[in-house]
């Protein structure tokens, strides 16, 4: 279901910074989420990869990474306000088990929780996609966790074709500032079933993410396996992933971590509400 073709940049979110786009113009119902798209798909990526699961996508992200394949959540945010009561009504539309929350950032939005309550009051295992620069105390089954990595920053060599330049470079100091935020990575971990999933281009990632690991073992109560670590090619299309895969599942192999696919991307390359 496409919600909205209506673009909002500069609203005055409540929780969430107006400059994360998350704001509202017009009516934000009290229990409400601003949304881009929800839909029936296959979770593409990670360790539930094939399950048959209930994508929602809230808008609004407080990063923007020049690769982002959700460009409009996060470049240019783009949705409709749905009550509590309209998310879970749509969700039910569908026979599935399994409902992913995601975005943009979904944990930016404190109305996250309460819908996360609801799909586990009704016995949805909920899995939540999120850069984890933000924890919150909710009933979540699997952290999907991506931290992004310096590769992700937008700099004026790489920042989005449509984006504004100004904007870009604001963003890329943000964006360099905010993307790691330890003592949130640390509270997920512990709090939650999680997985860890980079996005990698090439072997310049690598000693980033060892470095991270690194220090996330030291500060967090509970061990994380190489198991747990999973490298996923970066790519929204076919044509970008046939170049990154194959580099990225050596790299995997190298350092005993696992490989993600991108199931959609090799399904249904780039359509939305897939
Ligand atoms: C659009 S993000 C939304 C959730 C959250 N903001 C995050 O980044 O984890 C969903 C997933 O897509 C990944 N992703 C975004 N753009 C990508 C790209 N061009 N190639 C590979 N993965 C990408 C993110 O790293 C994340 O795992
Ligand atoms: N099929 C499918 N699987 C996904 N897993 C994580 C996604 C996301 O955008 O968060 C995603 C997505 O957009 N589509
Ligand atoms: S954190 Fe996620 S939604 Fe935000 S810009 Fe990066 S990939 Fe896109
Ligand atoms: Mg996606």
């Amino acid at each position: 279901m496409p919600v909205s073709d209506s673009v909002d940049r500069d609203g005055e979110g409540e929780g969430a910074d107006a400059r994360d786009g998350a704001g509202t113009r017009g009516e934000r119902p009290d229990d409400g989420l601003p949304i881009n798209e929800l839909f029936y798909s296959l979770q593409g990526e990670g360790t539930l990869a094939g399950v048959p699961s209930v994508f929602v996508r809230t808008s609004g992200c407080n990063l923007r990474c020049w690769f982002c394949d959700s460009y409009h959540t996060s470049w240019e945010p783009t949705h409709a306000y749905m009550s509590l009561e309209e998310i879970l009504a749509e969700i039910e539309r569908h026979d599935a088990d399994h409902v992913v929350l995601t975005g943009g950032e979904p944990l930016i939005h404190e109305e996250s929780v309460a819908l996360l309550e609801a799909l586990d009051d009704r016995g949805y295992h909920t899995t939540v996609e999120t850069n984890g620069t933000i924890d919150r105390d909710a009933p979540i089954d699997l952290a999907s966790i991506s931290p992004k990595l310096e590769s992700s920053t937008p700099t004026p060599e790489r920042a989005p074709d449509d984006a504004d330049e100004a904007d870009a470079e604001q963003w890329a100091e943000r964006h360099e500032r905010d993307r790691i935020d330890l003592e949130a990575l640390a509270g997920l971990v512990e709090d939650y079933d999680f997985q860890l999933k980079f996005v990698v281009t090439d072997g310049d990632d690598m000693p980033e993410i060892l470095d991270l690991l690194a220090e996330l073992r030291d500060v967090a109560d509970v061990p994380i396996r190489d198991d747990d670590v999973l490298l996923m090619p970066e790519g929204a299309t076919r044509e970008r992933l046939a170049e990154t895969r194959t580099r990225v599942a050596d790299l995997a192999m190298e350092h005993g971590f696992r490989y993600t696919p991108r199931l959609h991307v090799d399904l249904w390359n780039d359509a939305p509400e897939t």
